[in-house]
């Protein structure tokens, strides 16, 4: 008898049929994750109109820092990889996301803080805003309005920029992201226009449309990608960097919302490792018997890979001089793609579409965003619940 057995709930066989059910959907769904997801497009702008009542300018006014530390776990600590993948290689300062409470050693009077968390309350999230207050950083906080972050930073004279919290924090990513960029621009650190990000809710707009829920699977590209992930262990491998963190951002939400396993890189790294996996034993010796022509889907049950490279062929503006050229990351992914059609194992690939590095990621972690939902619900699982994080948070409660 397993004690804790509250999240064991659910079919160890997806069944496409509950993604076509309204009735379905509507008793799997039951906090609303479809909807909350399908409101992306409407954060950005919001968050756009929060941003623009807190006064950011103080974040410049003495110059460039040295670091910018972007503090927070979870949802909140991906807007710092984002941060860090938008401001580029050309960046001038490091930007850290820094995952653990407080801040790093060296953080002081030079640097910049930006604290995120969706709740206000993370213990990592506070103790980094108390902690650069206390070294005299630069702070600025991002999260929910009357929470205990908005204290801490109000008593550090520290702009807040109160984000309202209608969804759980993975469903408020870009809510969180906007204020996150905002005040990177407001650094000097990234060219993040109003245009790109009213081009990046629209963006969010239309592939909502494309995965809502009353879009059938064979044409909803995210009710497609979930029933290709089933019974599969997904391996998400980005071939640039803009595409790594969506990759990243898409094995949170399949562990999260679906309570499934994904294997996650750069394809840079993974080529020198874990490209291996093709060749293993839930790789190309489990397809071993598969007519990759004839067999669409697994003659056995056993248990395979599928791969998901996502790809960013950059916007063709960047120069050689930092960073990895595109060419170069594009070459591999095709090698890649090659690679794991020769040993059978399925592969989908994702490709980043839209004009400015915000929206190229938005156009990754769209779709996949709604397919770990759909995962969760092909399984008869409630994706908002995580009795698991639960748990763990009543169990480490002091
Ligand atoms: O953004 P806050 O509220 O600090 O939460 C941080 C993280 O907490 C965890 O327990 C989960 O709920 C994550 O989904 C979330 O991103």
């Amino acid at each position: 008898m397993i004690d804790g057995t509250e999240g064991l709930r659910g079919n160890r066989q997806a069944d496409e049929a509950l993604l076509d059910d309204p009735a379905a959907l509507a008793a799997n769904d039951r906090g609303g994750m479809l909807r909350a997801t399908a409101a992306a497009g409407p954060q950005i702008r919001e968050a756009m109109q929060l941003v623009a009542e807190v006064d950011l300018t103080e974040l410049g006014v003495d110059g460039r820092p040295r670091a910018v530390v972007v503090a927070g776990v979870g949802t909140a600590a991906r807007t710092g990889d984002i941060l860090a993948t938008v401001a580029g290689p050309h960046c001038p300062v490091p930007v850290v996301p820094h995952r653990i409470a407080g801040v790093p050693g060296w953080v002081g009077a030079a640097d910049v803080v930006i604290a995120v968390s969706a709740s206000g309350r993370s213990p990592e999230a506070l103790a980094a805003a108390e902690a650069a207050a206390r070294r005299g950083a630069r702070l600025v906080a991002v999260g929910a309005p009357e929470s205990p972050l908005q204290s801490v930073a109000e008593t550090a004279r520290a702009p807040f920029v109160a984000v309202p919290r209608r969804a759980p924090a993975r469903a408020s990513l870009w809510g969180l992201t906007v204020p996150v960029l905002l005040a990177g621009r407001a650094i000097g650190l990234v060219r993040v226009t109003e245009a790109d990000l009213v081009e990046t809710a629209t963006r969010l707009d239309t592939e909502a449309e494309a995965c809502r829920e009353s879009a059938d699977s064979f044409v909803n590209p995210a009710k497609e990608l979930a029933l290709n992930l089933a019974g599969s262990v997904p391996v998400l491998w980005g071939s640039a960097p803009l595409a790594t963190v969506a990759a990243g951002r898409f094995a949170d939400m399949l562990s999260s919302n679906a309570r499934y396993p994904a294997v996650t890189g750069g394809l840079g790294e993974v080529g020198r490792g874990r490209v291996g996996l093709l060749d293993g034993v839930f790789g190309g010796l489990a397809e071993q018997d598969r007519d990759i022509f004839a067999d669409p889907q697994p003659v056995s049950d056993l248990t395979r890979l599928h791969l998901v490279v996502l790809r960013d062929g950059g916007l063709g503006d960047e120069d050689d001089a930092a960073g990895e050229p595109y060419a170069v990351a594009e070459q591999r992914a095709e090698t890649v793609i090659a690679m794991a059609h020769r040993r059978g194992v399925r592969c989908t690939v994702l490709t980043a579409e839209g004009g400015c590095a915000l929206e190229r990621l938005a156009s990754l972690t769209a779709v996949p965003d709604f397919a770990s939902i759909y995962l969760s619900l092909a399984h008869g699982l409630d994706p908002m619940a995580v009795p698991a994080v639960s748990e763990l948070k009543t169990a480490l409660r002091p």
